[in-house]
């Protein structure tokens, strides 16, 4: 991801990369940002110092690994900028720590940044509502062989749209993993099911199985640049709000 935001920040009006920050060691430490990600050189050189990276910056967007962003979210709170987050693969303690930053920080978080998937959120918790517990929902994924972990973020954005539409709290009713002998279906619950494959960039299906008939709303990623271009729609939007945690849905105009 890092190489597609340097391109939407070439792209993109009124933003330009002040900095790019990589890991302790790594190979890449004192290359061009833009020379990596292939729009030429724009005199940005890949650092391992993200606190002199933070202080001279408006906003980070920032798609890595939790414990790194939680790292980052406390620094973004010190020198007082957007921190947009794209990382997924949370715990459930890792909330916490990202509440106390937003007092200080404008945080945006979202396990998608595209408007597709926000969306399609949005018609999950309306289908969710209008159809009882009649209708079984079940979430399937399809991710790339080098994504780290599952249910995808977005599988559990679109999860949490549909339990909301059943005002049932999802971490009580999802079921992440079936195997050997599950025994029938427990009404109600929401179940998740995982791909992961060759360069598949993102596939989210939401079905609602009732009897003899079925609903499928799909999304399908084709490109990462619509994660990249969400993440810095969000940083611009997120320019002249107060701290706080914000989501995608409120960048988008989409939250109730
Ligand atoms: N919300 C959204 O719309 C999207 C979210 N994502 C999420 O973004 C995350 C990254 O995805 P992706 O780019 O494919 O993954 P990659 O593994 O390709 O990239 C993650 C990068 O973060 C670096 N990193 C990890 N920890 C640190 C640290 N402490 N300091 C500096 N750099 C660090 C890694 O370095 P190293 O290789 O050295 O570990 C790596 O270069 C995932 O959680 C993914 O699910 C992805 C696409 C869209
Ligand atoms: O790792 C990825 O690639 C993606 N991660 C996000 C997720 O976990 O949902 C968003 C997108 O689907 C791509």
């Amino acid at each position: 991801m890092g190489r597609a935001l340097v391109r939407a920040l070439t792209e993109m009006d009124g933003v330009a990369v002040s900095a790019a920050i990589e890991r302790e060691g790594s190979l890449d430490l004192g290359r061009d940002a833009g020379e990596l990600a292939g729009v030429g050189p724009i005199g940005v050189r890949l650092t391992d110092d993200p606190l002199t990276a933070f202080a001279a910056a408006e906003g980070v967007l920032d798609f890595t690994a939790p414990r790194a962003s939680l790292a980052f979210a406390e620094l973004a709170a010190q020198a007082r900028i957007v921190h947009v987050i794209g990382t997924t693969g949370w715990q459930d303690g890792d909330s916490a720590p990202l509440k106390a930053a937003a007092r200080h920080a404008r945080i945006v978080k979202s396990g998608n940044m595209s408007l597709g998937i926000n969306l399609l959120a949005a018609l999950v918790r309306k289908a969710a509502t209008a159809l009882d517990e009649d209708f079984d929902i079940e979430i399937v994924e399809m991710h790339h062989r080098h994504k780290v972990d599952a249910p995808s973020g977005t599988a559990l954005l679109l999860g949490e749209a549909a339990a909301q539409g059943r005002w049932i709290p999802l971490a009580e009713r999802s079921v992440r993993v079936r195997d050997g002998h599950t025994g029938p279906r427990h009404k109600g619950d929401i179940g998740f099911a995982t791909l992961r494959g060759g360069s598949v960039v993102g596939d989210h299906t939401v079905i609602l199985a009732g009897q003899g008939e079925r609903i499928e709303l799909t999304h399908r990623a084709e490109d990462r640049q619509i994660f990249a271009r969400g993440a810095v729609k969000a940083a611009l939007w997120a320019r002249d709000k107060k701290p706080g945690l914000y989501s995608m849905a409120d960048v988008l105009g989409l939250s109730d």
